[in-house]
């Protein structure tokens, strides 16, 4: 099986998503601000709003995989269940009493339900304490609130725990406390899955903090970065070392983005939907510089130039003319709604085909008017956690883009 992937736009053949279920459901007003959701969304209404992404995907061709049924498959292999029970237990938040009882708990689980509780967590009174099996002073000073294992309602969001360059994979570094148990999972399916054996890495957990949302394959060679809240100059620094001793790209745009949660990743202000178009946000449009990091030859430390205009630099680095721009909305104050409702994060599924979220009624507008064909679908729920239909999804087959 290969997986392949060297573009934005190359017709999408295979995708990785994730049907929210009830880790969402662990979403209260008391932790979904430390949980990055911005409401409470109505699960069973997410889950239809997923299902409908799905089917749009499906019917255009594209195979679907779930990240659940991935681990549940990947859980079945003795050491890849031990590694992620290691993983869970190893919390210093537990104690080494209660971190007896949630070893003989998950024990007893087949892989299916594993894989649950890796992903929906566990709650305080979900652990069944006896006073024969006593969970010790931490449970007992645990707050009824409080999880035993944290619950990864942000798992939605696939395009940030793992990522495809070419034929290898990169397993991210998430930045945030609420998602970094994500690319443990993320790492443990891409390691031991019957899929995936005898892939190579281009990134590993643990290493400058790096999530997929900031990462743009602009064409084959050349990667756009996003350096903001979640990802660090170091992350980019060391991505560009590692496809550039692989062989993967030869040029890396490193593009500052305000530390804002509206703009938490550089998918949220600029997302391509044609070989040499982006869907942009104009208040940020001009603004937006970019630093281009060009691989050394014979091992040499890479040259890095700039900062220029990020319009000007993609464009040079992509060796075309222009790269074409599509406003966000019409005015500023419709463009600035429709960026935080997530109308720049569409998924293309080919040059001038994308998925987008159907709320964004100007910007779809917009995207018509310029020829390119959207998809819309309804995110009311979904979009409560800041994510569109390019976070919603990790490509990992596209069709090689011919240049
Ligand atoms: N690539 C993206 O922009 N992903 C959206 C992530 C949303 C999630 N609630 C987060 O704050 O990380």
């Amino acid at each position: 099986m290969t997986h392949y992937v060297d573009s934005e736009v190359g017709r999408l053949g295979t995708v990785l998503l994730h049907r929210p279920g009830p880790e969402l459901a662990r979403l209260t007003p008391r932790n979904n601000d430390s949980l990055l959701f911005d409401a409470i969304p109505w699960v069973g209404r997410a889950q239809e709003e997923h299902d409908a992404f799905a089917a749009a995907l499906r019917e255009r061709g594209v195979e679907v995989l779930y990240l659940a049924n991935l681990l549940t498959e990947t859980l079945a292999v003795a050491d890849a269940r031990a590694e992620l029970t290691e993983q869970v237990l190893s919390s210093p938040r537990l104690g080494d009493t209660l971190r007896a009882r949630v070893a003989d708990h998950l024990a007893y689980l087949d892989p299916a339900a594993l894989a649950d509780v890796l992903i929906a967590g566990l709650a305080h009174e979900e652990l069944r304490i006896s006073p024969e099996r006593p969970g010790g002073i931490v449970y007992t000073l645990m707050d009824r609130h409080d999880f035993v294992i944290e619950p990864l309602p942000n798992l939605l969001f696939t395009r940030d725990s793992s990522l495809w360059i070419k034929n290898r994979v990169g397993v991210t570094s998430l930045a945030m406390r609420a998602r970094r148990r994500e690319s443990t999972l993320t790492n443990a399916i891409y390691r031991h899955h019957p899929r995936f054996v005898g892939t190579e890495f281009v990134y590993q957990p643990g290493l400058e903090h790096l999530e997929g949302g900031d990462v743009l394959l602009l064409a084959p060679g050349v990667i756009a970065v996003g350096v903001g809240e979640r990802t660090t100059p170091a992350g980019a620094e060391r991505l560009g070392r590692q496809v550039f001793a692989a062989g993967l790209a030869h040029t890396i745009l490193v593009v500052p983005v305000a530390q804002k949660r509206a703009t938490m990743h550089l998918d949220t202000v600029c997302t391509m939907v044609d070989v040499d178009a982006v869907l942009m946000y104009p208040n940020v449009a001009d603004a937006l510089s970019a630093y281009t990091v060009i691989a050394g030859a014979d091992g040499d430390d890479p040259r890095v130039d700039g900062p220029a205009p990020f319009l000007r630099a993609a464009a040079d680095a992509m060796d075309i003319d222009q790269l074409r721009v599509i406003d966000t909305g019409l005015d500023p104050v419709t463009a600035e709604r429709e960026q935080w409702d997530d109308g720049n994060n569409t998924l293309a599924l080919a040059p001038r085909l994308c998925v987008g979220y159907e709320r964004n009624v100007e910007t779809n507008a917009q995207l018509e008017r310029a020829g390119i064909e959207l998809i819309p679908i309804a995110g009311s729920e979904l979009g409560s956690g800041r994510g569109g239909p390019r976070c919603m999804s990790c490509p990992m087959v596209r069709e090689p883009l011919r240049r």
